[in-house]
């Protein structure tokens, strides 16, 4: 199995980082990108302005916005925002072939189905093959070259192998895992939880509480995750508690700098306002509040989250409700 051209949805931050790192692996790369204005802005200047400002970007890449142009790639990566994934993933369907993998690099779940990335795919794309590369990665550092490791989860084995030496580089290293399910579960909820994060941050509650919320988060993030078929040692590594850490550890993160305004006092719609790039935790949350009240499992931060993002509670009463709740075990 060999690779030598990929196709990257949506360009993004993340797509357009990912493409670089295929450029980097030596890969030829076409970005497909919806605005033209992104599109000019590469051809023309070799940066992606809107979303990876200050990155000049491999000339292996080729921005288009003509799906068809990725029919002939060897392999396919899908980054649009999760809740738009299923209908990017239609428009692609006319030019898909069944040999060729979809790498879903996408966090979050989808509102309304409560779907995960790679159900969105086998519902949209039948007879594609799923990998999910999800990990602890800020699309700046990454496009820079500077270190980074990532989960590459995918069911196929020899497929995961060839994926991971395709897309390896030295300054990029995924690690091999075979579910799928525990990838896309920690990477679409530690978004939540850096929004948690940011507001412990942004109200000040102090250094403890910021752990206290990443360990109990962590709990609840691998709760989820087996609740819905995935193993605990899934999300213990890079795609789970790695992205958790660096996700509430920086105002890089749009999500934990969302979190951060609504600590301060802004309202979600003025922390909101103007922004371009997603915050995939305020899109997921309420898929991820329904999801955990189907499954019957207790997520408890992830809850009070969802809850102040659509308005129901302020942040002194979430702060409230978590310091009220019963005593009990420390256990996951
Ligand atoms: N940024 C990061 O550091 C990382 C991001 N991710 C994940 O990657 C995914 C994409 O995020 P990111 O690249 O940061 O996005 P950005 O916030 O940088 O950019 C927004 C993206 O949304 C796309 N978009 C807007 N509206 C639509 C629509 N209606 N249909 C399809 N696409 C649309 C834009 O596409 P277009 O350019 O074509 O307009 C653009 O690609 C998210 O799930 C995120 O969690 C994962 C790891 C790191
Ligand atoms: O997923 C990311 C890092 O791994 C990016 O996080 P944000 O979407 O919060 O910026």
């Amino acid at each position: 199995m060999e690779f030598r051209t990929a196709g990257v949805i949506g360009a993004g931050a993340w797509g357009t980082a990912l493409a670089q790192v295929c450029a980097r692996a030596g890969l030829a790369v076409t970005l497909q990108a919806r605005e033209a204005e992104v599109i000019d802005s590469i051809a023309a200047r070799r940066v992606n302005e809107a979303f990876l400002p200050g990155v000049e970007l491999d000339p292996a890449i080729r921005a288009t916005s003509d799906m068809a142009e990725l029919a002939g790639c060897d392999l396919i990566l899908a980054v649009p925002p999760a809740q738009h994934m299923r209908a990017t993933l239609a428009a692609f369907a006319p030019h898909a072939r069944p040999e060729v993998p979809i790498v879903l690099c996408s966090k979050g779940i989808e509102r309304g189905s409560l779907k995960l990335m790679t159900d969105v795919l086998s519902e949209t794309l039948p007879e594609a093959t799923a990998a999910v590369l999800s990990g602890p990665s800020f699309a700046a550092e990454v496009a820079r070259g500077l270190p980074s490791a990532v989960t590459l989860a995918c069911a196929d084995g020899a497929l995961g192998e060839a994926l991971l030496n395709t897309l390896s580089a030295p300054a990029f290293r995924p690690y091999l895992a075979t579910d799928l399910i525990g990838a896309e579960a920690g990477g679409a909820l530690k978004n939540v939880l850096a929004i948690a994060c940011g507001i412990v941050e942004g109200r000040q509650l102090g250094r403890s509480a910021h752990a206290a919320v990443i360990t109990r988060g962590f709990a609840e993030m691998t709760r989820l995750a087996v609740a819905l078929g995935g193993e605990a040692e899934t999300v213990a590594g890079l795609c789970g508690l790695g992205d958790l850490v660096l996700t509430c550890s920086s105002p890089q993160s749009r999500n934990m700098s969302l979190g951060l305004a609504l600590g301060q006092g802004q309202s979600v719609e003025q922390a909101l306002a103007g922004k371009r790039s997603v915050a995939e935790g305020y899109e997921s949350a309420p898929a991820v509040r329904d999801l955990a009240a189907r499954l019957g499992v207790e997520m408890p931060i992830a809850e009070i989250t969802a809850a102040l993002l659509a308005g129901e509670t302020t942040v002194d009463g979430a702060i409230e409700a978590l310091l009220s709740r019963p005593l009990k075990a420390e256990r996951i």
